[in-house]
């Protein structure tokens, strides 16, 4: 499972408190500005050869290993959005989702990690709005985060004033956090100022909730795209912008990646303000989670790796981490339907 380099001389190991180690420095949320389409206008072709090389080369350099992988994994607990979208989810499936949220890992292995004082979670559970009730009830008290999918989910193509409901209602629900799908058809007929106010709306509509924007990078057709619907998110007030819904044909992928924590590092320099970053969907393996990390590390800093900039979207993914973490404790692996989640 390791991310090891078959160059040794080239490996570097990659040192991380646990989670919950670290005091993060709190963030000024960012205000939106207004739609500058000269910085629209500089983003040239993006070089898709060049991103893949790039992504390549990062996580074959790089190695997590032994304690420190532990530590990483434990990390990537931290920073999951703990997800169910499913047509089939019921009250009954959410709240074994919540409960799985308090007590991620089983007691054995929270006992042989020393873990049993440092509450490690999720920082939030995901859901469609018709379970934020039961989330919330069974989530009370816990500090994991509500986030409740939203603006017709998983396509966006309801009107206007329905999905600003939709927000509303969520929020009065006890949603804190909302991820809202753009109109794709908006990125693809290069409709800027029309994404933009729609986005802004969004966010106005939020209030204090945070507001995650998933682009559907999939459908977006060009690197060069992704890289735009970015900065609009952005620009309009975003204060995380995300990969996927986990339902486009092609979900997160690390050139895709890239291009955001570009585009995230790119409205940091002409702002000042730090934009989140949560891929989602398809990312079910405590190794492209590791990778994930190493990517946002090398090209946004420390600073990412909390859980105020950065989640992953998944719905297994916790699944395989606790898999991993009992390999390491035990030096064996279990049956994957060991760890199921619900
Ligand atoms: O936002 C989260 C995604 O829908 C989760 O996708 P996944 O089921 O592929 O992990």
């Amino acid at each position: 499972m390791s991310a090891s380099t078959s160059n040794p001389t080239s490996a570097k190991v990659h040192t991380l408190p646990v989670a919950g180690a670290q005091a993060t420095n709190s963030l000024l949320r960012n205000p939106g500005t207004k739609l500058d389409l000269g910085w629209l206008e500089e983003v040239r072709n993006v070089n898709r050869s060049a991103l893949e090389k790039r992504a390549a080369t990062l996580v074959k350099r790089r190695s997590i290993k032994g304690e420190n992988q532990a530590a990483w994994l434990l990390r990537a607990l931290s920073l999951m959005d703990l997800t169910t979208l499913n047509s089939n989810d019921t009250d009954e499936r959410v709240r074994r989702l919540c409960a799985k949220a308090i007590n991620p890992l089983r007691r054995d292995l929270v006992e042989k990690l020393k873990l049993a004082d440092m509450q490690i979670r999720p920082a939030a559970v995901c859901v469609y709005h018709p379970f934020l009730s039961v989330a919330s009830n069974t989530l009370e008290g816990s500090g994991v985060h509500i986030a409740a999918v939203s603006t017709a989910f998983p396509h966006g193509l309801a009107p206007l004033s329905t999905r600003l409901d939709e927000i509303r209602a969520s929020v009065g629900a006890g949603a804190d956090e909302i991820d809202v799908v753009i109109r794709r058809g908006l990125v693809l007929g290069a409709h800027w100022q029309e994404l933009y106010e729609e986005v802004s709306q969004f966010r106005e509509a939020c209030g204090d909730a945070h507001l995650k924007v998933i682009l559907g990078t999939g459908d977006l057709a060009s690197l060069r795209n992704v890289m735009i619907a970015s900065m609009v998110a952005m620009m309009a007030g975003a204060d995380f912008i995300k990969t996927s819904t986990g339902k486009e044909s092609v979900n997160a992928t690390l050139p895709v990646g890239l291009v955001m924590c570009r585009a995230i590092r790119n409205y940091e320099e002409r702002t000042g303000f730090k934009i989140g970053f949560k891929p989602a969907g398809g990312i079910s393996t405590a190794k492209a989670a590791l990778e994930w990390l190493i990517l946002i590390k090398e090209e946004l800093g420390r600073r990412w790796l909390e859980p105020d900039l950065f989640r992953f979207g998944a719905s297994s993914l916790l699944n395989d981490i606790e898999r991993q973490l009992e390999h390491h404790v035990t030096g064996h692996y279990s049956a994957s339907y060991r760890h199921a989640i619900v």
